[in-house]
């Protein structure tokens, strides 16, 4: 999927302005952002149900206004309209004959993953129920591409895992998955790069794992013994060293491997390492980043 100068105003209100973006095939692309900042817009002009004012989109190859490329999709939308008195295995069978090629067997399968009831009237579905009625139907024809509008809200955390899980084999099969969320911290598991949307526009696309090297974690080590200070200093990426008699903790940041070698030399009784908030680091970027626009803005000649 592939968009250049993609720009959606509603009348004069911005919904989306310029989003250049490029989603590999067999990536997990996490799609973050407020409330407002224009998610849901970028999803519906993917999947032609709004028209751009400018710019263009490519996906799957094709142009999205192409009716095949539809049967290709996965799509969970943000708000699910799932009403009335047939019951969800009915709906999901008759979504199966329209789309063709899934079994019911399939269905099945994936009702039970995610502990989903499918004998209650549509519209007596709890929210963790609809969601997972809207999880079946975008997974259940093996699409090339899954479009999940804020997927996990409304899931307990088992079901979630499940989910996650469901998501990790979609890519290992190399297919690829858009989804979006407010909060980085429901897609960092699973997703190789995340962007965030502000106010219609791409603020920042980043890569996960290099998220994660960048992160600065604190740890300690307990040894059986007090270790020598001498041997912890100077390793690379750690700082605020502490070493009080059998007990060592500093900061890492980046990689912890020249820590962890050192260490190793000694007995180590016990280990804490926490986890670094990624959403922290991503949004530390991500303000430097607009600060370093703000200032770029005041040197430009008017
Ligand atoms: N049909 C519409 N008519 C007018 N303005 C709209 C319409 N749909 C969206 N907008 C506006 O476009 C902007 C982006 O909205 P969008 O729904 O894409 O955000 P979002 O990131 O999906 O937010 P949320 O997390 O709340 O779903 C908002 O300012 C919104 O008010």
């Amino acid at each position: 999927m592939e968009t250049e100068g993609l720009t959606k105003f509603y009348g004069r209100r911005r919904g989306l302005e310029d989003l250049d973006l490029e989603i590999r095939p067999g990536e997990v692309f996490g799609y973050l952002g407020p409330n407002g900042a224009g998610k849901t817009t970028t999803i519906r002009l993917l999947l032609d149900v709004i028209r751009p004012t400018r710019g263009r989109m490519s996906v799957l190859g094709t142009d999205p206004r192409d009716p095949r490329v539809r049967g290709r999709i996965g799509y969970l939308p943000g708000e699910l309209a799932l009403e009335g008195r047939e019951r969800a295995s009915e709906y999901l069978a008759f979504l199966a004959g329209v789309r063709g090629g899934v079994s019911r067997d399939r269905i099945t399968a994936l009702a039970e993953r995610l502990e989903a009831d499918l004998s209650v009237p549509m519209g007596r579905l709890s929210k963790g129920n609809k969601q997972k009625v809207g999880l079946i139907q975008a997974f259940m024809h093996e699409p090339e591409f899954l479009i999940l509008d804020e997927p996990t809200g409304g899931l307990d955390p088992l079901v979630q895992q499940e989910f996650l899980a469901m998501v990790r084999e979609v890519r290992a099969a190399g297919r690829t998955v858009l989804m979006s969320s407010h909060v980085l911290a429901e897609v960092e598991d699973v997703a190789d790069r995340v962007g965030i949307v502000r106010q219609g526009r791409l603020v920042a696309v980043e890569d996960v794992a290099a998220l994660r090297e960048k992160a600065v974690r604190r740890v300690e080590f307990h040894f059986d013994a007090p270790v020598p200070r001498e041997e912890f200093e100077g390793l690379p990426g750690v700082r605020d060293l502490r070493v009080e008699g059998a007990n060592l903790s500093c900061t890492i940041d980046g990689r912890p491997d020249a820590l962890i070698k050192a260490a190793a030399r000694f007995t180590v009784v016990h280990l804490v390492s926490a986890e670094p908030d990624l959403e922290e680091i991503f949004l530390t970027y991500y303000s430097e980043e607009e600060a370093h626009h703000a200032r770029a803005g005041v040197q430009e000649p008017a």
